[in-house]
């Protein structure tokens, strides 16, 4: 069984707090969200696998850590998941960036493919699926199903904000990709929406209704 993994830092927490009133603009929204995803992206990357170099100090020549070999591929699910890009490849200015488009249809709730771009060589990459929302799992199901297609082998997934029915919907599709969150939310509504959520990410984004 995959892991859960609550990233609860009280950074985390407080801006996510933040993220979630009403009164927050986009402006800020988009901006809470980059500083989070930042946050999140430090626990996501802590394993990554490190191997000795020789460098040269002022002082003297020595052996020093980098990450070893292992390469990383950010893919946001369009729109919102755009919002947690420029965080990640902040702390990882490497990464390749693939994205998926994905829009939740809002009666059957089932996500709608529109777009899909992937770095080539994505069997050798961590892919990093990023996305504020996770809802019923639609769309993280789908856009992990497409990753697995074109190769992907190693694949974790980044929200802000879960509902329980979505993290054991993913769980069940998918038992390899462990789920990094900031906070697991009560339920869903029966509209679909995270409870207490934060209402629709995308549009609180990009501003649109
Ligand atoms: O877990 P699910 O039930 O599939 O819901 C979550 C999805 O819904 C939202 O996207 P939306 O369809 O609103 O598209 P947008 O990002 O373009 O606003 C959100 O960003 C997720 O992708
Ligand atoms: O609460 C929700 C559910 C799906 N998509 C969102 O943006 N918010
Ligand atoms: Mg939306």
């Amino acid at each position: 069984m995959s892991k859960v993994i609550v990233t609860d830092h009280p950074l985390i927490q407080h801006k996510l707090t933040l993220m979630r009133k009403t009164t927050t603009g986009s402006k800020d929204f988009r901006q809470l969200l980059t500083e989070i995803s930042m946050l999140m992206g430090y626990e996501v990357t802590r394993n990554l696998p490190l191997e000795d170099t020789e460098i040269e100090t002022p002082i003297v020549k020595t052996k020093s850590k980098v990450i070893s070999g292992k390469k990383l591929g950010i893919v946001p699910i369009l729109r919102a998941g755009l919002g947690m890009v420029e965080g990640f490849v902040t702390l990882v200015p490497s990464a390749r960036v693939g994205h998926v488009g994905l829009y939740r249809d809002p009666e059957t709730l089932k996500p709608v493919e529109y777009y899909c771009k992937l770095p080539q060589d994505i069997e050798e990459r961590e892919m990093i699926v990023v996305d504020p929302m996770l809802a019923t799992g639609g769309s993280a199901i789908a856009a992990i199903d497409v990753l697995k297609e074109r190769g992907a082998k190693n694949i974790k997934l980044v929200n802000l904000v879960a509902a329980p029915e979505g993290i054991a919907e993913v769980q069940k599709y998918h038992n390899d990709v462990d789920i990094y969150v900031a906070s697991i939310d009560e339920k869903l509504n029966d509209h679909g929406y995270i409870v207490p959520g934060l209402g629709d990410a995308g549009d609180r984004i990009f501003g649109t209704k």
